[in-house]
């Protein structure tokens, strides 16, 4: 939809006049300077000048089938778009991830079913290819020139990837992988782009030669004909139907009936079959085709941060627009953004996404680091990673899926039309709870690294830097509770150390009353994951405060003041929410506790004049928010007259219904 140009609202124009920083310089911070503000906008323009974010209808109103088709349209001309134009006309040879993350949701108000082409399949390929793999595929992937996905999931295992149970096994004769699926549950499920879009896929499948399994390897499989694009014989390829979200992503199944691909299609950077057949190990580590998702993962951390900061821009600007109740007799309807109670829905939204997205920059970075490491054949930090990420993810994304749907409640009824794009927002973001390691699982992942780093701190060894805090509580640290930034760190690293030593004891006492491991171990896991939880509640809360400190450290002191006070508010929200835990772990007293309670609440009244200009700091266009709530212009209520004018069901003042049922029932004629 073109959209409408509108005066600004006078209350937020009011608002931003109310601002007591320069939010250029906030939107610079994020970004990572002037230079790449100026370069994301230029994107953007190019992006938006194209016509391309322009639908006949809107897409909610149009059939699954028409997103689908719409859906690649669009991503074919965005495809284009970025070899060709993006490049001449901006001159910016080297695009930046984020800027064309941020941008596509201007085309899309769903999901691209190119998107696991460029999440996952290139870079499977970059991962995991030998040299001569590479450039026969990543050129022909990066061009366009085959389309891919990342086909791991079952229809009986997701989370399990031992238990997959597609079978690859090797034909020295003929040099060739023969790919089956031998059960109904062993066809591949979810794959986004698998149903209609992709002509090559990478497939995990357990790798059989020699008579020997030697794992879940990963493959690349063409599934269509490049030129008709009829899957190829052998293969039995469809869309998997409705869900929640992600509609027009055409989420996959495919089986295979012994289908053949040659041995160089095995992905063969790590572990490799010989032409006789004969396997080779991955030299350095076990999990080394697990580091696609390990990259996800990572990413996904910036999707919570990113979905998040749209969320609550909608909803802050919303609240600041919307007028109800009263708070005294006779005197004016106030913004609903005047009530503490919403302020305490809301600012601790824009905190999270400041949180996540400072965390999502320094876990890239952490990720880039250890990549650089296992070039270099040093895997010693990728357990840590694999441990951050892990846990990383699954709290980011939680948090954000449950703050995104405090958003909605915010906007009261008006929230859950699909025209604020919030329901949307939602169901993409309670997905990431889930895909890509469910919540639990990455939890446990990260426990099993805590409780070894405690084995290890009890033996003397040193930990990696983000667990050293369990040794300072071996050596019999006490918490003594501060309610400054490092006062409050440390006490939620007590809490962290407490837990993991509550777990590591109820392993072991378990264990002496003649239970093994694995039992004692699962007998335990509902406070592993609350161990896990709370390590990662203090790394980012560390990571946050340390960020905020750093890229401040030149800024204005008014933009190092809101800055704070948003760490203070993230920092004293979780005080409260975790009361528990503090006074069971740390020295805090009920005292401190009113007094955090108290700083909360006045933080809220301080962010308050600040918030519609926190959230304008986001720097997140109206084509991109597709927000009848949350546009530029705070013009709610023209947009939703408009957005119900332009539904299709009003295009007739009379429905065929009427006549074909109404009005025979009416008339007892039915
Ligand atoms: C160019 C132009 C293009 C134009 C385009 C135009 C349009 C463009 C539009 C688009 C715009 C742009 C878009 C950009 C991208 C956006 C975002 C991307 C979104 C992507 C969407 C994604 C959708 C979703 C995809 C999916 O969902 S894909 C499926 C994901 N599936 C899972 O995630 C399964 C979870 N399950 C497990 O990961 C395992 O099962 C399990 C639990 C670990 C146990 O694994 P197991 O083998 O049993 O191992 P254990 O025995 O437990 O452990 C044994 C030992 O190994 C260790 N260890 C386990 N792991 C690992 C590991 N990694 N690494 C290291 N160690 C590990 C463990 O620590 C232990 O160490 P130890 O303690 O011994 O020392
Ligand atoms: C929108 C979407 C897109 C997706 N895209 C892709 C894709 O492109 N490619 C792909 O390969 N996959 C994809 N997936 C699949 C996704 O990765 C899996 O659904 C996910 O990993 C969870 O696995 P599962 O479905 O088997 O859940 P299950 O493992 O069956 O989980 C069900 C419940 O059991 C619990 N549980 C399972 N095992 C344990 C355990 N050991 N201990 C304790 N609790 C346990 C879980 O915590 C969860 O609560 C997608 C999924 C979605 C929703």
């Amino acid at each position: 939809m073109v959209l409408k140009k509108y005066n600004i609202n006078p209350d937020l124009a009011l608002e931003r006049q109310k601002c007591t920083f320069d939010i250029e310089e906030i939107i610079n911070i994020f970004d990572g300077g002037k230079e790449k503000t100026s370069q994301r906008r230029k994107i953007e323009d190019v992006v938006l000048k194209s016509g391309l974010c322009h639908d006949d209808v809107p897409e909610e109103c149009m059939s699954l089938k028409e997103r689908y088709e719409n859906a690649v349209r669009k991503s074919c001309f965005f495809s284009k778009l970025m070899k060709t134009e993006l490049q001449e006309i901006t001159g910016i040879e080297d695009f930046e991830t984020p800027a064309i993350r941020r941008i596509a949701d201007a085309l899309f108000k769903d999901i691209s079913p190119f998107l696991l082409h460029l999440g996952m399949f290139v870079p499977t390929i970059i991962g995991q290819c030998t040299s001569e793999q590479l450039m026969i595929w990543l050129p022909k992937a990066l061009d366009l020139q085959i389309i891919g996905g990342y086909a791991q999931t079952e229809l009986g295992h997701g989370t399990f990837i031992r238990g997959l149970e597609t079978t690859a096994t090797y034909d020295a004769d003929t040099e060739e992988f023969v790919l089956h699926t031998p059960t109904l549950t062993a066809h591949k499920w979810w794959a986004g782009g698998l149903g209609k879009t992709i002509n090559h896929c990478i497939v995990v499948a357990q790798l059989y030669t020699k008579g020997v399994c030697y794992g879940t390897h990963l493959f690349m499989v063409q599934i269509r004909d490049l030129d008709t694009h009829m899957p190829l014989p052998g293969i039995k390829v469809g869309e998997i139907g409705p869900r929640m979200g992600f509609s027009s992503a055409d989420n996959g199944f495919l089986g295979f009936n012994n289908f053949r691909i040659p041995r160089n299609n095995m992905l063969m950077k790590h572990a490799q079959v010989q032409k006789d057949g004969t396997y080779v190990k991955p030299a350095r580590h076990g999990k080394l085709t697990y580091q696609t998702m390990v990259f996800v993962r990572v990413t996904l951390v910036n999707e919570a941060a990113f979905n998040l900061s749209k969320a609550v821009t909608i909803a802050v600007r919303y609240s600041a627009v919307r007028r109800q109740s009263e708070m005294r007799p006779n005197e004016p309807e106030p913004q609903i953004l005047d009530y503490p109670t919403q302020q305490h829905k809301l600012f601790i939204g824009i905190a999270t996404a400041h949180a996540f997205q400072l965390t999502a920059n320094w876990l890239w970075n952490t990720f880039k680091s250890v990549l650089s490491d296992m070039k270099k054949g040093d895997v010693g930090t990728l357990p840590e990673l694999h441990a951050l990420s892990s846990c990383l993810k699954a709290v980011c994304t939680s948090d954000a899926a449950l703050l995104i749907e405090q958003c909605r409640y915010a906007c009261g009824g008006h929230g859950y039309m699909l025209s604020s794009n919030l329901p949307y927002i939602y169901s993409f973001v309670a997905a990431t709870r889930t895909y890509e390691g469910d919540y639990t699982i990455l939890l446990l992942q990260t426990a099993r690294f805590l409780v070894k780093a405690w084995e290890q701190a009890e033996a003397g060894k040193t930990v990696t830097p983000t667990v050293s805090y369990i040794s300072r509580s071996l050596k019999g640290e006490k918490n003594s509770w501060r309610s400054t930034d490092e006062g409050i760190i440390k006490s939620f690293q007590a809490v962290a150390a407490g837990k993991i030593a509550l777990c590591v004891k109820s392993i072991r006492d378990r264990m002496k009353s003649g239970l093994d491991y694995e039992d004692a171990w699962l007998l335990t896991t509902v406070q592993l994951v609350d161990a896990a939880e709370a390590h990662c509640r203090s790394v980012i809360l560390e990571t946050y405060c340390n960020e905020v400190r750093r890229l401040t450290k030149s800024s204005s002191d008014n933009v190092k003041i809101v800055m704070h006070q948003l760490v203070t508010l993230y920092l004293s929200y979780w005080t409260l929410q975790r009361t528990g835990d503090l006074l069971r772990y740390s020295s805090i007293s009920e005292k401190d506790i009113d007094f955090m309670q108290r700083q909360y609440e006045e933080l809220l009244q301080h962010i308050r004049p600040n918030a519609v200009a926190l959230v304008d700091a986001f720097d997140l266009r109206d084509e991109i928010l597709h927000s009848s709530l949350g546009a530029y212009d705070g013009r709610v209520y023209e947009r939703l007259m408009e957005q119900a004018e332009n539904n299709p069901m009003n295009a007739e003042p009379v429905n065929q219904s009427f006549h074909k049922y109404i009005k025979p029932l009416l008339q007892g004629k039915l």
